[in-house]
């Protein structure tokens, strides 16, 4: 595929020329610093004593099994490429004989998956079942997501148009090990959630239909569908009791005409149970306030009921992200996550006795991993079974092994073991170092704290070049995406997106600059409050502050050049890129802006019903002033614009309107295009290359040295 890579290189000006001297020779290369394999995905099913990860390394994607007994690890697939087909969604059967997968990108509105290869062919979506004992290849299902094994393992459903399919698994000695695919119930709406009772007779799920959603149990045996409390409500996330009598949700508010989703805001939610043979129900208990939505969309698990019988289910009502337990009776509310600090990741498992979280508790700019017990009267008091300076995320437990994604500040996220209550792990993948991987190179980021002109405290991470002469350096401003997300002390947990923008800002620190990535409000991290500010985005830009107080920092700083402040971000980190140079050419000398949103109130309009910030009519002017396109007359400093064409988070069409008009005013731009690739990309060849044009373009604007030659296409 060939890269369209039309420059519009106008000269810029430079200000102080930055000494040759200054620009350090990079000890290692942007293809080193992304060499390793990165492990995403992690699954347990301790019934098996299995867990089973991917491993993405250089875009090639490997689904692994470790099994926890026989103490072996074996790869399950034999992909060879950079294909730019994401695996997703592990599962592994009860019985420890198969594991199923997620191969390819959902469809969106009009039916297709990503296609980044620009395969004539085009691409798909699929559910993929392979023997855990590696006898065999990957076998292609169907077409469809969301597969879940039955209590048995014997049985597999998947979804596939909205409606829940259903295939049988016979032995492996058989050339036929699995029957072919039918669909198990034809309900209106867009199936989802699915859970087995415990029995395996009955399947659980939400059939989503617009306005509201509602909580259906389907009968296998009676091939009989049973609504559940059906009310003008969006119930969401069911699971089933113990005993397979009753059920559990989260009751949403339906939709009002006009209503329009706000990843920012909240709704009031409430906790339902209700009785399958009657499919009577009553609530639980009701949140104080809008402290839904975020809490139910974050985490991997909204709802649980242990075997201890609680009801455990994620609030922000007491102003941080924790995890409370609930009796199936009603009454007392316990907060299991209790202190300043968010809960993330969570297992349960099945004895029920103890939870077992991630969280930034008393290291806000890390994440550790924390257990609390769920059984006896005692007060809650959370145990910290990780602590140091690394990222440890994502716990499973089998027998008395606690597994984990863990990382550090120099290592990028493997699988780590250790027994519940030890202080060292055992990394156990990848079980070697990637050979050009420069661990030794890297240098480990400084916790950096300073307040905005509003007061607001804002947390960043430093990143110094290795060079201790106290010279007057150029430096550069990340800002992450989301923008509900929060960078940390170490490799990022949160796909190969963030630990790719990790890597680099390590490779730019390398290569002399000093890198600030600021982790400005509307972040996760530290709190609602922080998150939920006022008059952030599309409502006022609010948190442009603390990029203004960013630069300040640097300015402060003795070795850095304050008329050499570069940006750079992606997505809503590449709207804040665009912001600093269109309101502030006089304080940063240039930027790279990856698929930034550029006009908020098109954005309302054309890519959804408020563009995803329910950004409405009354609002669209100030959401026109909050934009980077609202003002282009004062925009003088070059910037390079990434952007691949299949973007379904931001429109390519943010970037097309911009750089044109960007052109017409004269302004220095440089753009990078990927035909037919996503918002992140899924072929690791093209954040390659971005990140080496934003390699070179930093040191032409910032270094005044030729760009390097690209490395040649793989
Ligand atoms: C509806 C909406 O805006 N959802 C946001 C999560 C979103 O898509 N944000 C993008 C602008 C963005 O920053 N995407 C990536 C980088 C992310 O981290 O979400």
């Amino acid at each position: 595929m060939k890269l369209l890579f039309i420059g519009w290189l106008t000269v810029g000006l430079g200000g102080l020329a930055f000494s040759q001297s200054n620009s350090l020779p990079g000890r290692y290369s942007i293809e080193d610093v992304l060499s390793a394999p990165y492990c995403t995905g992690l699954v347990a099913e301790p019934q098996a004593g299995r867990i089973g990860w991917v491993s993405t390394q250089e875009g090639v994607r490997s689904v692994y099994i470790h099994n926890g007994r026989s103490g072996q690890t074996t790869k399950l697939t034999n992909y060879q490429t950079d294909d730019g087909q994401d695996i997703s969604d592990l599962h592994i059967s009860a019985d420890g004989r198969w594991l199923t997968f997620v191969r390819g990108g959902a469809k969106n509105g009009e039916g297709v998956s990503p296609n980044p290869t620009s395969n004539p062919a085009g691409a798909e979506q699929a559910v993929y079942l392979v023997p855990t004992d590696g006898s065999r290849a990957p076998i292609r299902v169907a077409p469809g997501n969301h597969p879940a094994f039955s209590p048995t393992g014997k049985r597999l459903l998947f979804a596939q148009g909205g409606q829940v399919h259903l295939v049988e698994l016979a032995g492996l000695s058989t050339d036929k090990p699995i029957t072919t695919p039918s669909r198990l119930f034809t309900a209106r709406g867009f199936q989802t959630d699915f859970r087995w009772s415990p029995d395996g007779g009955r399947v659980l799920f939400s059939s989503v239909r617009g306005y509201h959603n509602f909580i259906g149990v389907y009968d296998l045996s009676q091939k009989a569908i049973t609504w559940i409390a059906p009310g003008v409500d969006r119930d969401q996330a069911p699971v089933w009791s113990p005993d397979g009598k009753q059920v559990a949700f989260i009751r949403v508010p339906g939709k009002k005409h006009g209503e329009m989703e706000n990843v920012q805001g909240g709704h009031p939610f409430a906790i339902w149970v209700a009785d399958v043979a009657t499919g009577e129900g009553r609530e639980l208990w009701h949140s104080p306030a809008d402290d839904g939505g975020f809490a139910q969309d974050y985490p991997a698990e909204p709802l649980r009921w242990t075997t201890t019988n609680k009801l455990l289910f994620f609030s922000e009502h007491e102003g941080w992200m924790h995890l409370y337990a609930l009796p199936p009776t009603g009454g007392k509310l316990t907060d299991l996550t209790p202190g300043a600090a968010e809960a993330e990741e969570t297992f349960v498992p099945a004895d029920g006795r103890y939870l077992y979280y991630s969280s930034n508790l008393n290291d806000i700019d890390r994440r550790h991993i924390w257990r609390v017990a769920l059984t006896g009267n005692e007060a809650v008091q959370p145990e910290p079974l990780t602590t140091g300076t690394g990222i440890e995320t994502d716990p499973v437990v089998v027998g008395d092994q606690l597994f984990y994604r863990s990382a550090s500040w120099n290592r990028s996220t493997g699988i780590a073991k250790r027994r519940v209550g030890d202080t060292s792990e055992t990394l156990l993948f990848p079980t070697e170092a990637a050979p050009r991987f420069p661990a030794q190179a890297l240098t480990e980021p400084k916790q950096v704290i300073f307040k905005a002109a509003d007061g607001v405290e804002v947390h960043a991470q430093l990143f110094l070049p290795g060079s201790t002469t106290q010279i007057s350096r150029p430096a550069l401003i990340f800002m992450h995406g989301g923008p509900m997300r929060q960078m940390l002390l170490g490799w990022h947990y949160r796909g190969s997106y963030y630990a790719n923008a990790y890597a680099i800002n390590q490779y730019l620190a390398s290569q002399g600059y000093v890198v600030l990535s600021v982790n400005y409000r509307a972040g996760i991290g530290y709190g609602r409050a922080f998150r939920r500010a006022d008059r952030q985005g599309p409502r006022g830009a609010s948190e442009y502050q603390d990029i203004l107080a960013a630069a300040k920092y640097l300015q402060s700083r003795s070795d850095v050049n304050p008329l050499k402040i570069g940006l750079w971000g992606g997505s809503y980190g590449g709207y804040l890129t665009a912001l600093g140079l269109a309101r502030n050419s006089d304080l940063f000398a240039c930027g790279v802006d990856i698929h930034g949103v550029h006009d908020w109130a098109w954005r309302g309009n054309h890519f959804s019903p408020g563009g995803g910030w329910a950004i409405g009519e009354a609002e669209a002017k100030v959401a026109f002033e909050s934009s980077p396109a609202f003002n282009l007359d004062f925009w003088r400093s070059p910037c390079l614009f990434v952007h691949a064409d299949d973007d379904r988070n931001v429109t390519f069409a943010e970037t097309v309107d911009l750089v044109q008009k960007l052109r017409d005013k004269g302004v220095p731009t440089e753009v990078l295009i990927f035909p037919d690739d996503a918002h992140s990309f899924l072929l690791h060849k093209n954040w390659v290359r971005t990140y080496q044009a934003l390699d070179g373009f930093f040191r032409k604007q910032l270094m005044n040295q030729p760009e390097k030659p690209l490395t040649s296409e793989k």
